[in-house]
C-alpha cells in the first residue's frame, strides 16, 4: 500500500509514550479483577500482557475502552484522559479493539463489517441518512473504499462479498482487526488474535502485526496465551496474575523470571491448559 492510497490512520511524529495508566483497579462486589496496574506504552511499539486464565487482563482492557469504569486510576492516550468517556467516545480518541469471541455482524458481508468500523469516524448523522442526502453517499462511499482498502491489508479482499460467518475462523478474526482499523486507530488493542488459529494462521497473523505497526504506523498492544507469538513479536512484556503486575520487561527477561513461571506452572489445572509447555516453548523459540 502506497503512502498516498493509506487512510490517516493516526500516524504521528510524535514519540513517547502514547498509553499512560496508572493505578488502574476493578472491583467486582469482594473480587479486586486489576489491583493498582501501572502501564506506559510507547508509541509505535508492540506490547503484550499475559498471564494466567482469570489474571484480569480482559478486564483491564475493558477498563482502557470504556466497557467497565474503573474502581479507581487513570488512562490517558497522548495526555487525554480517558475515564468516563462510552466506547465509542474511546475509540473516536483513537483506540480500537478486538475481542476474545469474535463479535461480527452475521448477517453482513466483510465489508459491510469493516464499514461499520469506519462509520465511527464519519460526519453523516442519522438525517442524512433517512433523507439520503448528498453528504450521506459521500460518507457511504468513503467508508467503502476505507473498507475495501483495509480488507486488503489484512489480505480478504477476495473475501468482500462473503458473509463474515461463512469465513474460516482465522479469517474471521483478520476481519475484525480490519475493522478496528477502519477507524483510523492511533492504538489497537488485541485480545487473543491467535486463539484457534492454526500454526500457519498464526504466522501470518505475526506479519500482519508487524504491517500494523510498521506500514499504518498503530500502536498494538495484546493480550495472547500463545506465548511463541508474544515471545517473538513484543517489545515489551507485562505480566498479570491474581490482578496484580507480577513481571515487565523484555521478552527474555519474562522468560526467565521465576515469578511468572511459577504463576504458569503452580497452578494445576492452568498450568496443563496452556502453561508449562507454552512457557517451555516460548523459550525454546523465541
Ligand atoms: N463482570 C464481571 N463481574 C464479576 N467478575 C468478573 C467480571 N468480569 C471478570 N470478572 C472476574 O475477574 C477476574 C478476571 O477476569 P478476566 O476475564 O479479566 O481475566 P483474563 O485474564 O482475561 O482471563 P482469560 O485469560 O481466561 O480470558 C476473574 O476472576 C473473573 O471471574
Amino acid at each position: 500500500m502506497t503512502a498516498a492510497a493509506r487512510p490517516n490512520l493516526g500516524k504521528s511524529a510524535a514519540s513517547g509514550n502514547i498509553l499512560s495508566i496508572k493505578g488502574l483497579t476493578k472491583i467486582f462486589g469482594g473480587l479486586t479483577a486489576v489491583n493498582n496496574v501501572d502501564l506506559e506504552i510507547p508509541r509505535q511499539s508492540i506490547v503484550s500482557v499475559i498471564g494466567p486464565n482469570g489474571a484480569g487482563k480482559t478486564t483491564f482492557f475493558n477498563m482502557i475502552t470504556g466497557i467497565y469504569e474503573p474502581s479507581s486510576g487513570t488512562v490517558d492516550l497522548d495526555g487525554e484522559n480517558l475515564i468516563g468517556l462510552r466506547p465509542d467516545q474511546v475509540t473516536a480518541a483513537g483506540i480500537a479493539r478486538t475481542f476474545q469471541n469474535i463479535r461480527l455482524f452475521a448477517s453482513m458481508d466483510s465489508q459491510e463489517n469493516v464499514m461499520v468500523g469506519r462509520h465511527s469516524r464519519l460526519k453523516a448523522t442519522y438525517i442524512d441518512s433517512l433523507l439520503r442526502t448528498k453528504r450521506f453517499h459521500e460518507s457511504e462511499k468513503e467508508a467503502e473504499d476505507v473498507a475495501n482498502l483495509m480488507l486488503e491489508f489484512v489480505g480478504l479482499a477476495r473475501f468482500r462479498h462473503d458473509l463474515a460467518t461463512n469465513l474460516p475462523y482465522g479469517d474471521q478474526r483478520k476481519l475484525e482487526i480490519a475493522r478496528a482499523l477502519a477507524t483510523s486507530p492511533k492504538l489497537v488493542l488485541l485480545d487473543e488474535p491467535a486463539a484457534g488459529m492454526n500454526p500457519r494462521e498464526t504466522e501470518e497473523l505475526k506479519s500482519l502485526i508487524r504491517r500494523i505497526r510498521d506500514d499504518l504506523g498503530v500502536t498494538v498492544c495484546l493480550i495472547e496465551h500463545d506465548m511463541r507469538l508474544v515471545m517473538t513479536l513484543s517489545e515489551h512484556i507485562t505480566v498479570l496474575d491474581y490482578g496484580t503486575k507480577i513481571a515487565e520487561g523484555l521478552p527474555h527477561e519474562i522468560r526467565n523470571n521465576p515469578k511468572v513461571m511459577e504463576a504458569y506452572l503452580g497452578r494445576g489445572a492452568v498450568a496443563g491448559e496452556y502453561g508449562k509447555e507454552e512457557v517451555v516453548k516460548g523459550s525454546a523459540n523465541a
